[in-house]
């Protein structure tokens, strides 16, 4: 079984988009990112925080817009209006859930598409399921392709299953699996689907994007399988220091040893979703410089 660890392929991203910042600040061309929090969600806290510090440590300019729970939908959208109009900042994101009374769908829409470095807006979807690629593709499934092409995992006709729909992980999981590049045979599976662990037998490669703590266990595997875990949740844990433990989407334990290659969690797809957020925030700073 190959342990894929997400950590040190991340860190080897980094350390090559390092070196391109510094060239492109020679330049005078340095990336920018805006980062824009609303309430208090611990640990929406903290990757806001991941994110930050991964732009102060490739020498990327960033801001981070802390807003309290109650902001308004339209304070919110009054402040993407302002960074749209910002030419230190090529990329902005708001971090994900908001509180109940925003409309992320609306918020996503009033972010200037070409700085849209979460892919979350209509135009880079449309961009995704057409194969354009010059728009921006979400970073979590950005990240396990990536980990599979380091892992050296062949897509190329093998049947991927994708536990879940989501517009940040699921969907476009799907559609970069069925690409002309990646050309995986894809179902997308979730909550309704019959006989779930049947469905999930039949893959060379499962992607869990469930949100469900360790719900894939090993009779949802097929010997030989490759495994990659989305999920990030955390369970209560009292003998751990901060009273919880961070755990995926998979019983790792009982399926490892069924598996040609899984990832861990944590270490795994979590580190690749920030460092694909650095190398989308680097693509939308040279493409508006070429613009
Ligand atoms: N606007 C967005 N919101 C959210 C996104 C996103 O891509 N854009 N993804 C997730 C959260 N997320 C980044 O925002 C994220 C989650 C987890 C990790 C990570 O590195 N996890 C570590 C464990 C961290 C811990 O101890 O808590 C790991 O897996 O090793 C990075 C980024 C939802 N919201």
């Amino acid at each position: 079984m190959q342990r894929i660890e997400g950590k040190t392929v991340a860190e080897a991203v980094l350390a090559t988009l390092k070196q391109e910042i510094a060239a492109m600040g020679a330049q005078g061309c340095t990336p920018g990112l805006a980062v824009v929090l609303v309430g208090e969600d611990p640990a929406s806290q903290v990757y806001v925080g991941s994110k930050v510090k991964a732009c102060a440590e490739l020498g990327m300019y960033s801001q981070k817009w802390a807003m309290p729970a109650e902001t308004t939908q339209e304070e919110l959208i009054d402040l993407i209006k302002q960074l749209n109009a910002d030419d230190r900042i090529h990329g902005i994101l708001v971090q994900s859930p908001p509180p109940a009374h925003i409309d992320e769908e609306a918020v996503v829409r009033a972010i200037d598409p070409r700085k849209d470095v979460d892919g979350f807006h209509p135009e880079n979807v449309a961009k995704l399921v057409l194969e354009d690629e010059t728009g921006f593709v979400p970073c979590t499934p950005l990240g396990c392709m990536e980990l599979l092409k380091a892992a050296g995992i062949c897509t190329q006709g093998a049947h991927a299953v994708v536990i879940g729909r989501s517009m940040i992980v699921g969907k476009p999981m799907a559609n970069l699996l069925l690409s002309r590049k990646a050309n995986a045979t894809v179902t997308i599976a979730h909550s309704r689907t019959k006989d779930l662990p049947a469905v999930c037998r039949t893959a060379d490669i499962l992607i869990a994007a469930v949100g469900r703590p360790e719900m894939v266990t090993a009779d949802y595997v097929k010997e030989g399988a490759v495994v990659i875990d989305v999920g990030i949740n955390r369970i209560e844990d009292p003998t751990r220091p901060r009273g919880y433990r961070i755990v995926g989407d998979v019983d790792f334990e009982s399926v490892a040893p069924k598996c040609k290659a899984i990832t861990p969690v944590p270490g795994g797809v979590g580190p690749m979703t920030i460092a694909m957020l650095m190398s989308n925030t680097v693509k939308a700073c040279k493409q508006l410089a070429a613009q």
